[in-house]
């Protein structure tokens, strides 16, 4: 494979177009758009940056595509070990990559659960050895998940893995002092601690979101309040203890407000949601199919228009895709025993197009921050620019998608790179295709696939 690649006529953020030469896994020059004998000027700079060996650059035609930084995902169910029928870290790596993805953040509820340094490791190997985009194990808040006991935090961040990022994703630490612990803990390493914001007694039994849609259609409910409520006391406990707070997929408006007066107290707390909560609602519930069963629940549409306000003013901070794959037994029965989640990766970028950019709360640098730099700053990723301003600047990481904003199609889960197909958009038209993703300058994706 060819080291130097000149990205032809793209936009970078959706401004002007430019050419971008790509040498030694950066961006190694800017320059207007070539073509016709510009061709040489280009193909000089990619020389001079590869050190005068010409090698004959790769040319990606970029006409007419959008060039944002590689997408980060905190949130990310890759099911290895354990459930390598529903997904693996080689599938869902390359979900991540075709979704425009360069690193992905493995939740911890595998089995075994990854709570040792031993099994963080062993996916961070595993990533990569896959070498789709880089994987960042999440390590257990809590042993097995039990919400008893600490998991040994320190062995994990001290690993190879170097884990920032802990949570008990699927459940919730629910127990106060326990929170209090891990929030402290963490600050040695400079750590975050991801909550579930679930409180358990209040959602036994839940199985759609608490409501007038619930009564009708005779389901247990899952109050606004369970999520709301453990999101104001963590925010008050990471305040008190001044650690940081990163609450997963936030679902509800109550939720919106409570983060945006914690950020007002200068506590440090983020927030993402997912593409799912920003577009879907609960009356999808009403066709009892399984694939819209999700942990929180789908919602109303004033939360929906409640998490676009606050995605697009920065309270929630990024979105995350809480791709949860499930193989067929797990999720295609009936309503009750079926399990929670939806598959996120490949669709996540045209759901953000569709509620955000169409409806005019994102511009594209605003989309490069939450899906990017935003979700890079709160992991601690360094490859990925954690200010958008610096994108496609001389010397900046190659670490970028390619995006063709006005092509359309039609969700198909039978295309997708994933081991499963609980996809709730199958047969929806979505905009937005990514054409090319690059890690540190190596395509993972070329054309649509896999390189
Ligand atoms: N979101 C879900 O409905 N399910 C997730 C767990 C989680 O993110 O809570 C899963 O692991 O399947
Ligand atoms: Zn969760």
């Amino acid at each position: 494979m060819t080291s130097v690649i000149v990205l032809r006529g793209v936009s970078p953020l959706g401004g002007d177009p430019r050419d971008l030469v790509i040498a030694g896994g950066r961006i190694a020059a800017v320059t207007p758009p070539g073509g016709g004998e510009h061709t040489s000027v280009v193909a000089d700079a990619a020389d001079g940056a590869a050190g005068g060996t010409r090698r004959g650059p790769l040319i990606v035609d970029g006409a007419g595509l959008i060039a944002l930084p590689g997408f980060v995902d905190l949130h990310t169910h890759l099911r290895e070990p354990g459930r390598e029928d529903a997904e693996t870290v080689e599938s869902g790596t390359r979900a991540a990559a075709l979704g425009g993805y360069t690193a992905v953040f493995a939740m911890a509820n595998t089995d075994p659960v990854a709570d040792t340094a031993g099994v963080v490791e062993q996916v961070w190997r595993l990533g990569q050895d896959a070498g789709h985009c880089e994987v960042r194990p999440v390590g257990a808040v809590t042993k097995g998940l039990a919400g008893s006991q600490l998991a040994e935090l320190g062995a994990m961040a001290t690993s190879a893995a170097a884990v920032r990022m802990f949570s008990d994703d699927g459940h919730c630490v629910s127990d106060a002092l326990l929170m209090r612990r891990a929030l402290e803990y963490v600050k040695a390493f400079d750590g975050v601690v991801a909550q579930h914001a679930e409180e358990p007694r209040l959602t036994a039994g839940a199985q759609m979101n608490e409501g007038a849609m619930a009564a009708c259609l005779g389901l247990p409910g899952w109050p606004a309040v369970a999520e709301e409520a453990i999101i104001a006391r963590d925010a008050l406990l990471a305040g008190h203890v001044d650690s940081r707070l990163h609450v997963c997929h936030v679902s509800t408006a109550g939720s919106v407000e409570i983060i945006r007066w914690a950020k007002a107290k200068g506590w440090r707390v983020t927030a993402e949601v997912t593409p799912h909560h920003l577009l879907l609602t609960e009356d999808l519930v009403a066709s009892y199919d399984p694939v819209y069963k999700v942990n929180p629940p789908l919602r109303t549409k004033a939360d929906t228009e409640a998490l676009r306000a606050g995605l697009a003013d920065g309270t929630i901070d990024c979105v995350a895709t809480d791709h949860a794959p499930h193989a067929p037994e797990d999720k295609e029965t009936e309503w009750a025993a079926a399990r929670p989640g939806m598959l996120g990766l490949e669709t996540a970028l045209s759901v953000v197009i569709e509620t955000m950019v169409t409806t005019g709360h994102l511009d594209w640098a605003g989309v490069a921050d939450r899906l990017a730099a935003a979700p890079a700053r709160i992991g601690g990723v360094t490859d990925t620019v954690l200010d958008v301003a610096q994108f496609a600047q001389v010397g900046t990481p190659a670490t970028l998608t390619l995006l063709d904003p006005r092509a359309q199609r039609v969700i198909d889960p039978a295309g997708f790179a994933s081991r499963s197909t609980n996809t709730p958009y199958r047969g929806r038209t979505l905009p937005g295709v990514i054409r090319a993703t690059f890690l540190r300058g190596r395509p993972t994706v070329l054309d649509g696939k896999i390189v």
